[in-house]
């Protein structure tokens, strides 16, 4: 049970060009805002046709522009929540559902149980227009699963919701996916939705994938300035390395490295919660000035100017906690641990 996809596709300025492999697990699509997610899938579900490649979905080839094969999405057995759940909206809930259930004969039965399943009993016979963003995310659900699909693709699954529901249904979605088991492309552009809910990662950037990698490799170790972006790294500076120290030219700072740096990193990642107020004389110290304190709900972030800083340079952002007592200094010795400091591409 498995998806390759090999595909390219052009529209208009812009190139897809991706590759990866799922094996019956959720797999992440990750990536900024326009980086190819969302064409990614309608090519996987046959809404768009790339221009060329393969998709191959158990076995079956879905999508071969070399043997002119393009299965029409009705044929694919592909499942796909929309970001707004497109719902027919003149169908009731039991509607909805039973439109998706292809054995006719099991049709009464599979609805009772998905509205069952799905908790939507008592708003069965309600119109879309007439549901909270949950119900209608969960009969969206309840109908791709009535239609036995052999994957699954889930577009920013919560983007319709906001904060606390979101936490609710996302909870609920992973219990009521878990029985489940074909392959979920799961595409989101939220780090933490996708460190709680894969194992593994495909970044997409400017239309082209990344090798897929574990989520605690793209988040704990990123290699490249754009899965450090991805995975909340905040800060970013050229480097130049020298044995097991890089110099950061912007900054004018020298910070020691774990190990010497490998051939080709051009670049360090700080996060901001990994710069601390250090001692004199401590490893990586280097002085600052404050030039701006935010007060969040739950962390301080104070914007710093290291004082040997070219004018240019960008400023460092480190996060505190709130009662941290730091807020109000002018200047501030800070560091960071060598093994803090992300060695990038
Ligand atoms: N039908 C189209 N014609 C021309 N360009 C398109 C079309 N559909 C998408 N694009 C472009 O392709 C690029 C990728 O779009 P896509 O919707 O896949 O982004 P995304 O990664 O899903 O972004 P988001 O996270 O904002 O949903 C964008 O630059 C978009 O403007």
């Amino acid at each position: 049970m498995s998806l390759c996809v090999e595909i390219q596709k052009r529209l208009g300025n812009f190139q897809l060009d991706v590759q990866f492999e799922a094996h019956q697990e959720p797999l992440a699509l990750l990536g900024a805002s326009g980086c190819g997610k969302s064409v990614t899938l309608r090519c996987i579900a046959g809404i768009l046709t790339p221009d060329t490649g393969k998709i191959v979905l158990d076995g079956a080839v879905l999508y071969d522009s070399t043997a002119h094969i393009n299965l029409p999405p009705q044929r694919r057995n592909v499942g796909y929540l929309f970001q707004q759940y497109a719902l027919f909206p003149n169908m009731t809930v039991r509607q909805n559902i039973a439109a998706a259930v292809r054995n006719r004969g099991r049709r009464a039965a599979e609805v009772t149980e998905k509205l069952r399943r799905f908790r939507l009993e008592e708003v069965a016979d309600r119109r879309p227009a007439q549901l909270s963003g949950g119900q209608q995310q969960r009969t969206a659900l309840a109908r791709i699963l009535a239609s036995e699909p052999g994957m699954i693709l889930l577009d920013e699954p919560f983007s319709a919701l906001d904060g606390y529901l979101r936490q609710q249904l996302e909870l609920e979605l992973q219990e009521l996916l878990e029985p489940f088991q074909g392959t979920i492309l799961w595409v989101s552009h939220d780090q933490g939705e996708v460190f709680r809910n894969c194992r593994r990662v495909c970044v997409i950037s400017q239309g082209r994938s990344q090798p897929v990698q574990t989520v605690e490799d793209l988040f704990l170790r990123p290699e490249t300035v754009a899965a450090a972006q991805l995975s909340g790294c905040g800060n970013f500076a050229m480097a130049v390395p020298q044995g097991d120290v890089v110099f950061l030219p912007a900054w004018n700072l020298t910070l020691r490295c774990a190990a010497p740096p490998p051939p080709g990193i051009d670049c360090v990642g700080i996060r901001a919660r990994q710069l601390h107020p250090a001692v004199s004389g401590e490893v990586n110290a280097f002085p600052c000035a404050v030039v701006r304190v935010i007060q969040d709900l739950s962390c301080t972030t104070l914007l710093l100017r290291p004082l040997d800083a070219m004018a240019e340079a960008p400023l460092l952002r480190m996060e505190l906690d709130r009662e941290s007592g730091l807020a109000d200094q002018r200047e501030l010795l800070v560091s960071v641990s060598p093994e803090h400091l992300l060695l990038l591409r």
